[in-house]
């Protein structure tokens, strides 16, 4: 499918990118482009022979290069098109993995006066609290959804390239608006990983806490697993889709609220069917959508 396909940020996300596509034989070559204090992580990803070469001056990473995706921070990325425009090839394919689209969209605008039709904004529904070269897994897309946020201006044909390339990756692909996609994804993503965060550093705060977590069971195992995810990353994605995620928390807030009050006034049956509702409503969606192919 492609000659050279370019990592800028060769991490959990690009180096999986990298291993898949390597795999599926969907490139010839991958590099890697990063700045001299991502030179550690370049080199390991080498060694592990995720890539074929690295550098940190983009006219040599971007010659030849006909594919490009972005994998770093989502608060990196405009600095990233700064670098980028220089050596714009209007041929090439450029995507990214960013979790909040709006702020890629705004970056690009900032960059580029408007957004280059060859610049197709998506986001792959997969990852994990691991970050880093070392975590990359050649099957992170595999039976996962990958969402492309195009704008009027971009590219059909390059949408369509990019889709192409993540099904053969084994993603389930859908289309859908930039601001539809920052709303679903403060509510299924970022609030939950928020939570988390503030649990667990609640707790972890307590003069009790290793007693609190020598006693926990599965349940908190499960709800704080995301809680080791990288904090820088989680920093840029909640500044980056605050006007969505704060109304959310003040919603959660009201609920919590409101489930004070029913054990306050020994409510039974209410406490019942506020716990029903929740089982039901996620069994439903067990049912309807987890299975994305
Ligand atoms: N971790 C996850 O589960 C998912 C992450 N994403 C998004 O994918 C992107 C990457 O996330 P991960 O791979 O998890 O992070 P990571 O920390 O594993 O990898 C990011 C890489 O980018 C490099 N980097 C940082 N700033 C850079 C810059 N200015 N120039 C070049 N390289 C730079 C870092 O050295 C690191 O190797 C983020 O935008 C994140 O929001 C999307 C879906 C899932
Ligand atoms: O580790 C998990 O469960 C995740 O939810 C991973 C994840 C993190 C960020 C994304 O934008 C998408 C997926």
């Amino acid at each position: 499918m492609f000659e050279r396909l370019c990592i800028i940020g060769i991490g959990l996300i690009g180096g999986s990118i990298a291993k898949a596509a390597r795999a599926e034989g969907l490139c010839k070559q991958v590099v890697a482009l990063g700045r001299e204090k991502n030179l550690p992580n370049m080199q390991r990803a080498l060694e592990l022979g995720v890539i074929d070469a690295f550098y940190t001056d983009a006219a040599r990473a971007m010659a030849g290069s006909d594919c490009v995706i972005i994998c770093t921070p989502v608060g990196s990325i405009q600095a990233i098109f700064e670098q980028l425009k220089p050596h714009w090839n209007p041929q090439t394919l450029y995507s990214d993995a960013g979790s909040t689209k709006a702020s890629v969209i705004d970056a690009a605008r900032a960059v580029f006066g408007e957004v280059p039709g060859n610049f197709v904004p998506a986001h792959p529904i997969a990852g994990a609290e691991r970050s880093g070269v070392e975590a990359a897994k050649v099957d992170l897309y595999r039976n996962r959804r990958l969402i492309i946020t195009p704008l009027a201006g971009t590219d059909s044909q390059a949408v369509d390239k990019l889709g192409e390339f993540w099904r053969r990756i084994g993603s389930s692909v859908s289309l859908m608006t930039v601001e539809h996609h920052d709303t679903v994804l403060a509510a299924t993503s970022h609030l939950p990983h928020l939570l988390a965060f503030a649990l667990v550093g609640l707790l972890g705060r307590k003069d009790e806490q290793r007693e609190i977590f020598k006693y926990a069971a599965g349940g908190f195992k499960d709800f704080s697993r995301i809680a080791s995810s990288d904090p820088t990353m989680w920093q840029d994605i909640c500044l980056a889709n605050k006007q969505e995620i704060i109304p959310l928390m003040q919603q959660f807030q009201a609920e919590l609220k409101r489930i004070e009050q029913l054990l306050q006034n020994d409510d039974a049956a209410a406490l019942f069917d506020t716990f029903s509702y929740a089982k039901q409503a996620r069994q439903r969606f067990l049912e309807t959508f987890d299975d994305p192919s």
